[in-house]
């Protein structure tokens, strides 16, 4: 794997002077805004035992997320990270996976602590928003929908709104440019090494929370401007520029 990772990335290490001046937040959905692992592990292990494979541990499945819906039905077939299961077995499995996890996509799934406060707060500040997922638009809308996110954000971009998604920069450079403004006056708010890339190659700034998923490593790893316990204290950090 090909990772950039500095030392140590909490408030204290970094040189960007708080409160940081930006016009708009972009925030990541799995990890950030909604704890979605039971209800992904859930459907994962539906498609598995209609496959006729072995189910996984919960939190092997939460290790999985972060690259899209694709890459978690391959990794979850294949019980590793980087493994191609047979095509003809991911294209059986692929719409079984998405038929469940539509079923199952809002059991367990709740925003997690602070963030209706984190995101009220933002916009009683004047911040632009945008939701900024590698989730599939299919399952994004009904999610943000459902749990009352919606209506806060300005933009929703998915996993397959665009050509490319996270860790490439693209759907963070689309989001500065929706909201007519430099990549260096936009913050992204993530929880994981996605993130963290996209917004180094956007000239985004980064705040991570340590709650998330990650691929299974530890956030402090991340090459990011703060460690942020909650939105709400990301918003506590921010100011709005003029
Ligand atoms: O769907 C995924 O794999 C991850 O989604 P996220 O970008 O909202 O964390
Ligand atoms: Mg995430």
């Amino acid at each position: 794997m090909n990772e950039t990772l500095s030392p140590l990335a909490d408030a204290s290490a970094i040189e960007v002077k708080y409160p940081l001046s930006v016009k708009a937040v972009m925030i990541d959905l799995d990890g950030t805004l909604l704890d979605t692992a039971s209800d992904l592990a859930t459907a994962a292990n539906m498609m598995l035992r209609e496959v006729g494979r072995a189910e996984l541990p919960p939190e092997t499945i939460q290790s999985y997320i972060g690259k899209g819906v694709e890459k978690l039905v391959k990794r979850s077939l294949t019980a590793s990270m980087d493994g191609e299961p047979e095509a003809e077995l991911f294209d059986r499995a692929m719409p079984i996976y998405e038929r469940d996890y539509a079923k199952t996509l809002c059991v367990d799934t709740r925003p997690y602590p602070g963030v209706l406060d984190g995101l009220g707060a933002l916009r009683e500040s004047g911040f632009r928003l945008a939701c900024i997922t590698n989730k599939a638009e299919a399952f994004t809308l009904p999610l943000l929908r459902a749990t009352g996110l919606l209506e806060f954000f300005d933009l929703v971009l998915s996993g397959d709104t665009l050509p490319k998604k996270k860790p490439d920069p693209m759907p963070l450079l689309h989001a500065c440019k929706q909201f007519n403004i430099e990549p260096g006056e936009m913050l992204l708010i993530g929880d994981s090494l996605n993130d963290a890339q996209a917004a180094r190659a956007a000239g985004c700034h980064i705040f991570c929370v340590p709650y998330g998923y990650n691929e299974g490593r530890d956030v402090r790893e991340l090459d990011c401007d703060a460690v942020v316990a909650t939105l709400y204290e990301a918003a506590k950090l921010i100011r709005k520029s003029p």
